[in-house]
């Protein structure tokens, strides 16, 4: 971190973090981004110094535009008066054949134990007329949104948030030093994607661990840009040479979630944070390793979004040039197989993980019209 400080001692970032948790509060780098990313010395310099305090701190803030506060205000307004709605009208919201949609407090499982979140997913939206739907692609439908005042505004902040991941990614292949597109020629058509989240306050039901909001994990793809409000709840790990997870071969859920080590992520306004997931450290040979971090419960309920930028459902990742040390899998990852699998795991009771398996949807992922980026 740029700077450390001790959650104890009436540190004012820290005074946010959640009970009974014991952490490091990190003071996060800023970066504001250029408005086009084109490879001039600017951009080479920046792509640099973003991988080396992702190196260092696992997580870096990048500042929100005026644009950015405005569409995160209007999301947040959506997200409160969805989550505000009757029990029943929120779980009408599932499709038995892609995972948006509701996910209540409790039915999402990480490390084998209820995540107290309550969760409204977006994935690509497919008509039930597409090809790829008619196909039984596996994940492939139709997101099943409430109504237009949750629709809109998170699909304009969705919209927002994939050209800056594009242009993370081209400020991090000039970093590298590599070929323009040597990353984006995987987020064409990327299967990028967002989690709305609710987490009620610290004294709620009984199903997990007291004050266990979201327990610890990797995310999937190539980055994740978050958002929170003022509550304060999310903590990192920091890349470091003694820590290794590799969640495509073993599931990093609830990696050294009880121990020292955590780094507490106080809420900044107008910020996003940015961290890499397993994808990008797959095709990097962990030079940018997949953070890991967790949810702890506050004393007030906490809103909060996760965004994804993904490689295409179809793209076959291979590591990137320099970073071929034969790692495993030699052949490559499927990121479609790698993303049904881990929503298989964390949705084991979910109509849609039971269609997949009733109609073996899965078979699917092995064809080559499934695997057409590489
Ligand atoms: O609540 C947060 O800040 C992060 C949530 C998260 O890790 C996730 O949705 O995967
Ligand atoms: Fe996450």
């Amino acid at each position: 971190m740029a700077t450390i400080t001790t959650a104890t001692g009436g540190n004012e970032l820290g005074a946010t973090m959640p009970p009974n948790f014991v952490a490091r509060v990190g003071t996060l780098q800023t970066f504001e981004l250029p408005d086009q990313v084109t490879g001039n010395q600017d951009d080479i310099v920046m792509g640099r110094a973003l991988i080396d305090t992702w190196r260092r701190d696992g997580i870096l803030q990048i500042a929100m535009n005026g644009k950015q506060e405005k569409l995160l205000k209007d999301a947040f307004t959506a997200s409160k008066q969805f989550f505000g709605k009757p029990h029943a009208e929120k779980a009408a919201c599932v499709d038995s054949q892609s995972y948006s949609g509701y996910i209540a407090s409790g039915e999402e499982v990480t490390n084998g134990i209820a995540d107290y979140s309550e969760i409204f997913t977006v994935t690509k939206t497919f008509d039930l007329s597409e090809p790829k739907v008619k196909e039984h692609w596996p994940c492939h439908g139709p997101c099943p949104w409430p109504d237009a005042e949750m629709k809109d505004p998170m699909q304009l902040y969705l919209a927002d948030l994939g050209e800056t991941g594009e242009k993370l990614l081209h400020l991090i292949e000039y970093g590298l030093g590599l070929e323009r597109s040597s990353l984006t020629k995987y987020t064409k058509d990327g299967w990028h994607h967002m989690r709305i989240l609710r987490f009620p306050a610290n004294n709620a039901n009984g199903k997990g661990p007291a004050g266990r909001g979201i327990g610890s994990h990797t995310d999937y793809g190539l980055l994740v840009i978050a958002a929170q409000d003022d509550v304060g709840g999310l903590f990192i790990r920091a890349p470091s040479k003694d820590e290794k997870t590799e969640n495509w071969q073993t599931s990093a859920a609830g990696f050294r979630e009880d121990d020292k080590g955590w780094i507490y992520v106080p809420p900044v306004p107008g910020v996003f944070t940015v961290f890499p997931g397993d994808m990008m450290q797959y095709i990097t040979n962990s030079y940018l390793p997949s953070t890991p971090h967790k949810v702890g419960l506050n004393t007030r309920e906490r809103f909060a979004f996760a965004y994804f930028h993904e490689p295409s459902f179809q793209a076959v990742m291979s590591p990137l040039k320099g970073f071929d040390v034969g790692q495993s899998p030699k052949e490559g990852i499927h990121y479609g197989t790698h993303f049904t699998n881990m929503f298989m795991r964390n949705y084991p009771d979910r109509i849609t993980t039971d269609r997949m398996i009733r109609e073996n949807r899965r078979a699917l992922l092995d064809k080559p019209e499934l695997r057409t980026i590489t």
